[in-house]
């Protein structure tokens, strides 16, 4: 390749790169790969400026914009900022400020959440459009989904100025990820690779149900658009009265300093304390403090010149990999596992690193024996990112060759179209299958059957008393009592938890029975509809999409589910159990009650709490254990804490008592 041929290249690799990244919130390479093919195509523009093109990624702003949504030019550039990995980088920096700036320089220190960009606006106090960064000129309205982010205020308190903008970034905490991937591992689904990727995919969601469900966050770290403040740590300290989330000196978030020194100490601090965040951030964010000195430096067409990231690597080992195993889901679903040789990454000892499917290892190229980069990025499980080409020359390895028959059971594996994912087709007969689909039966958020574990669900199976959930029912004292160490007591409980099982509700059962896609919220979503099993079973895929949340996938797999015999076999024997398949309706049900939210507090004379709550949902209320503007009444009892009503009036919560709420139900 010539030096125009590797420009070209460069380009049209890192065009593909952002597209995904940017569009369909996909990373196909690390961010720090992404990063240093970047610096190489600066730095070959930089030696031969005559071949660098006017649109090259090292000029834009990488873009956002989907044709999903309106879209809204800034009033100010939205732009990103130039990274640095090092100290030299940093001082490199600090050099090129002096030689404009004469006086002493002041640093505000940030986290750099690792999420996407939010430009909002502030109208009158009160939220009036919010934009994504888009390509830096112009990005898409998505204020109908920011509306959702309970951490971003609709109205605001204070001296704020009538017409601003502030800008932060939106993100998904940690815990909120794990357990979205925890239901879509439930549902069969597959998972999402990280918070960041899955922020900006919900950011852009079409549904605002959606994004209210999945629990995003923002932080919010700039002020544009008023002259009321003389230096960026002043305002963001501001902000915080007005009603903001913004980082907070408190936390160490957020802190102003003097030198790189110090600078440094702030880098070195967040590097090993990153990992007890509630949330992902992928570096540091160094910004001048002072407005004038900002003006000053100016702007680059992509970069602010008075702001720069550093980022943290990727903690990155090196290891052989030994063997590759496969695990069988309870869905059939094939995940190929690779066994390292022992390495230490991020202070834990890691053997395994996860493949995902087929593709990912074709993608690598993988084989055993290679020497293989292992990282250790937002995921539990580390991932393998590179194989060491060099190594292999003088060493044997063998290309893997992706098994054909499911490690269990022996039955040929089937891949759908356009799916990534291998899966064992024998679900009735597939011994992990079947003990995956029993445990999540039982599971706490399905049937929750006390008393059995996953223990001794192998152990039933093992002694040949469990094939099937159905099974689960016909299991008396006396076989349960035979078992190895269950005592009197817990066979009892055992048969006790079965029983009671019988009354879960339909939408329950629809979830146990483990289709695959078929979540907690579908199945309620699906209850709801159908109203029974005959009804669902019957149908068509132009009457499954229809309903809420209920795309093609999902409908597929359903229809696919009751056109297995066996699975109607189940059903049916399930049906003679005595489980419910139809929805009971509740005749006390109203809507009198719809749109309001209610907080209960105290003791109360002739309901109890339990009751209380009850009566508000059941008549379409919504309970809420905390107060806030959006609660419209508090029910007040004896021994109500004093700070509540407080807060209450403070806010102009409707104060009731057990007698006025009862009143409201005529
Ligand atoms: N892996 C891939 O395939 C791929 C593809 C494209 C981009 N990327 C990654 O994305 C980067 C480019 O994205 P970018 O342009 O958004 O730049 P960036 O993420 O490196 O930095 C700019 C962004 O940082 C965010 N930010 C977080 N905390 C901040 C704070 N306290 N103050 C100010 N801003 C803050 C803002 O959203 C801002 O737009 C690349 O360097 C690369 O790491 C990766
Ligand atoms: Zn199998």
């Amino acid at each position: 390749m010539n030096i125009k041929e590797k420009i070209e290249h460069l380009e049209a690799e890192l065009e593909r790169f952002n597209h995904a990244y940017y569009i369909n919130n996909q990373s196909l390479v690390s961010d720090l790969e992404y990063d240093l093919l970047l610096k190489k195509l600066e730095s070959l523009e930089k030696e031969h400026p005559d071949l660098a093109s006017p649109n090259s990624p090292t000029k834009r702003v990488g873009g956002d914009i989907t044709k999903q949504f309106d879209t809204i030019k800034h009033k100010l550039p939205m732009l990103s900022l130039a990274n640095t990995y090092s100290k030299e980088e940093l001082t490199e920096w600090e050099t090129r400020i002096k030689k404009i700036i004469e006086h002493d320089v002041e640093y505000i220190c940030e986290l750099k959440y690792d999420g996407v960009a939010i430009g909002i606006q502030y109208v009158n106090g009160e939220l009036y459009r919010a934009v994504t960064r888009g390509d830096g000129t112009q990005g898409e309205d998505v204020t109908k989904n920011v509306r959702t982010i309970k951490s971003i205020p609709l109205k605001l308190k204070g001296d704020y100025p009538q017409d601003f903008e502030i800008r932060g970034e939106i993100f998904m905490p940690l815990k909120n990820f794990k357990a979205l991937n925890q239901k879509r591992e439930a549902a069969g689904e597959e998972l999402y690779a990280n918070p960041r990727n899955t922020a900006s995919g919900t950011l852009k969601s079409l549904n605002s149900k959606v994004v209210a469900q999945r629990g995003l966050d923002c932080f919010l770290y700039g002020v544009y658009g008023t002259d009321l403040f003389e230096s960026h740590y002043q305002s963001i300290l501001k902000t915080k009265d007005w009603g903001f989330n913004s980082p907070s000196p408190e936390k160490n978030y957020i802190k102003k300093v003097n030198s790189i020194d110090e600078i440094m100490e702030f880098i070195q601090y967040w590097n090993s304390e990153r990992n007890n965040l509630p949330f992902e951030i992928d570096g540091i964010v160094l910004k001048v403090n002072n407005y004038d000195t900002q003006k000053i430096l100016g702007y680059t067409a992509k970069n602010p010149r008075w702001a720069i990231s550093y980022k943290f690597k990727a903690e990155r080992a090196e290891s052989i990999l030994q063997e590759v195993t496969y695990q069988v889901g309870r869905t059939g679903a094939i995940t190929p596992v690779a066994n390292l040789k022992p390495v230490l990454l991020a202070g834990t000892t890691v053997k395994r690193a996860s493949l995902h499917n087929a593709d990912q290892i074709a993608k690598l190229d993988l084989h055993i024996n290679d020497q293989v980069y292992v990282e250790k990025g937002g995921e539990i499980i580390p991932k393998i990112v590179g194989v060491n080409l060099a190594y292999r020359k003088n060493n044997t390895t063998t290309p893997i060759q992706f098994i054909q028959t499911c490690p269990d059971c022996g039955t040929p594996l089937t891949r759908n179209e356009g799916e990534a994912q291998h899966y064992c087709p024998n679900d009735i007969g597939c011994p992990t299958q079947i003990l995956g689909k029993i445990e999540h039966f039982i599971s706490r958020k399905a049937m929750n059957i006390d008393g059995i574990g996953p223990e001794t669900i192998v152990l039933f199976h093992q002694k040949g008393l469990i094939n099937n959930v159905a099974d689960l029912y016909t299991l008396t004292f006396e076989d349960i009592i035979d078992l190895d160490r269950v005592a009197d007591k817990s066979a009892n409980n055992i048969i006790k938890g079965i029983n009671l099982s019988k009354t879960k509700e339909f939408e329950k059962v629809l979830f146990a029975l483990g289709i695959r896609y078929v979540g907690e919220t579908v199945a309620k979503k699906l209850a709801k509809y159908f109203k029974n099993i005959d009804r669902l079973m019957q149908a068509t895929f132009e009457e499954l999409i229809v309903v809420d949340e209920i795309g093609e996938r999902i409908a597929q797999s359903v229809i696919a589910y009751f056109q297995n015999p066996k699975h109607i076999d189940l059903i049916q024997q399930l049906q003679k159990q005595g489980l419910q398949f139809n929805v009971i309706e509740n005749l006390n049900e109203t809507s009198k009650l719809e749109g309001q939210t209610f907080i209960i507090s105290g003791v109360f004379e002739t309901h109890s709490r339990e009751e209380l709550k009850h009566l508000i949902e059941e008549n379409g209320g919504k309970n809420t254990s905390s107060i806030s503007k959006k609660t419209n009444y508090l029910i007040a009892g004896d021994k109500m804490g004093p700070s509540k009503l407080e807060k209450a009036n403070k806010l102009g919560v409707k104060i009731i008592s057990e007698t006025e709420f009862i009143q409201m139900l005529a």
